[in-house]
């Protein structure tokens, strides 16, 4: 399995379970008791509603927190914007390359001059952040702490996949301690604070604009299996009395604002609610896979999916290809070559990828291939895998791939495509230029024109029922 962790200690305790109804207090008695708002919260508190749904969001997607805290939200001095290049992240569609090339990343470099927010770069993105659809990608290293400082994002969730260094974050509902092979999931509105106790950090973030992550339906699987509820945890209440200066940074429309107030935004005695940041160890994920032949879709990977209006097809979906036994029989056992109509980036937080044995795909580096790009095993992993004795075999030892799966166009921001000077120039001449053709029939064929088959005209009628 991943994620067996006991080098770090956990320094937190959490609640458990996805999509759950918490409650937690950090001093007794400061929930109230059958009531949200009364005239007086107990010990001087302040009631704060915040909502991360419409509040006619049918229950069951229905997502709401309650906050006991010090002083609202409401209480800084009017935002301004930053002026920094990055800070406008230019996550506008008009800004974007759309490019129908396969495009690969070296690894991103780790920089441990800057905070989590100094070291936010913006990738790649989809869609409109006003209208609250699409997503967008983004790349961050750092190496010092936020102090004093928080931000949050009112332009969607943040889910971070960490790829080197522990992140220790601190939310408005309390703090989650989240290592590489761990995710979690910050969502919109929430102020945070990143800090780096490890050392520098690196990762990945998809920021979903559109709705928030649930997870996939598990149809004939059954009740069980993949990501399980149970496995998800969430802060318990922890504030701060402080009258410290603190730097509030809000994302907002692709842009980076900030004001200065004068007390901790992490004074939330209690909370209770749906509408909170977890974690989630991928190291839990109970994968599924074929036990007779052929290679399933890798959607049997999703461990989170933010679902559009259109069943089956998600603006993003989280999925990861963790250690598993591949066991099929006359199979292909890598990924087909395909071209899909969903786009696909793929990062890769340690070890390798299956489909990628010719070298190129590395951790902290990342791949999109976008709507109808075709690809699929470079051309060593062909060679390799059309030829291996199958046996039972176990793939991806400590290595853990992912992919931000979506159903829009993907585009290139300029840092995304140039200024990162990551871009592989020669991924498609390494990788599939070098195929070589194995077909050993006539130059040309038609099939209306073959020699019946015994009167039937497709399929070789043999049967495979009894392999
Ligand atoms: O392209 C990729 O490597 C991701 C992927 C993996 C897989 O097992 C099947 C389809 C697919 O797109
Ligand atoms: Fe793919």
């Amino acid at each position: 399995m991943v994620g067996t962790k006991f080098e770090t200690p956990d320094p937190y305790s959490y609640q458990i379970g996805f999509n759950s109804y918490h409650a937690t207090e950090a001093v007794r008695g400061a929930l109230p008791i059958g009531q949200n708002s009364p005239q007086k919260p107990a010990h001087g508190l302040y009631a704060e509603k915040l909502s991360g749904t419409s509040f006619t969001t049918p229950r069951s997607d229905n997502k709401q927190t309650w906050f006991y805290r010090i002083i609202p939200g409401a209480a800084h001095p009017e935002f301004k914007p930053e002026h920094n290049e990055y800070y406008s992240f230019k996550s506008r569609t008009e800004n974007f390359h759309m490019i129908p090339n396969q495009i690969r990343w070296d690894p991103f470099d780790l920089d441990d001059s800057v905070t989590f927010i100094g070291g936010l770069r913006m990738l790649a993105g989809a869609g409109d952040i006003t209208t609250k659809t699409g997503l967008g990608i983004y790349i961050y290293a750092a190496g010092k702490s936020m102090e004093n400082e928080a931000m949050y994002s009112a332009d969607g969730d943040f889910l971070i996949v960490p790829q080197h260094g522990d992140i220790d974050i601190q939310t408005e509902m309390g703090y989650l301690y989240v290592r590489p092979q761990e995710i979690v999931v910050i969502p919109r509105g929430i102020r945070f604070s990143i800090r780096c106790p490890t050392g520098p950090i690196r990762g990945y973030i998809l920021e979903l604009y559109s709705g928030h992550f649930s997870l996939p339906e598990l149809g004939p699987i059954g009740s069980n299996c993949l990501a399980n509820p149970r496995d998800f945890d969430a802060p318990v209440a922890a504030y701060e009395d402080g009258d410290e200066d603190y730097t509030i940074y809000c994302k907002f429309d692709g842009r980076l604002f900030s004001t200065v107030q004068n007390h901790s935004p992490f004074d939330v005695v209690a909370w209770h609610g749906t509408y909170y940041p977890y974690k989630y160890d991928l190291g839990k994920f109970n994968t599924i896979g074929s036990v007779s032949f052929d290679h399933p879709d890798p959607s049997i990977y999703t461990v989170l999916t933010a679902p559009s209006d259109r069943p089956g097809t998600a603006i993003a979906d989280f999925v990861i290809f963790p250690p598993r036994w591949l066991v099929q029989e006359d199979t292909f056992r890598p990924a087909w070559y395909h071209r899909n109509t969903m786009s696909e980036f793929m990062g890769l937080i340690c070890g390798s990828y299956d489909a990628k044995e010719g070298g190129g795909f590395q951790p902290a580096g990342a791949s999109l291939h976008n709507t109808m790009s075709a690809h699929g095993p470079d051309a060593s992993t062909y060679e390799k895998a059309s030829n291996v004795e199958l046996k039972p075999t176990k793939v991806s030892t400590r290595s853990l791939a992912f992919m931000f799966e979506s159903s829009m166009m993907i585009g290139l921001t300029d840092w995304g495509l140039n200024e990162c000077k990551k871009v592989q120039q020669a991924y498609n001449k390494e990788s599939w230029v070098p195929l070589k053709k194995h077909f050993n029939g006539p130059k040309q064929g038609r099939a209306d024109l073959l020699p019946l088959n015994n009167g039937k005209k497709n399929g070789n009628g043999n049967g495979s029922e009894f392999r």
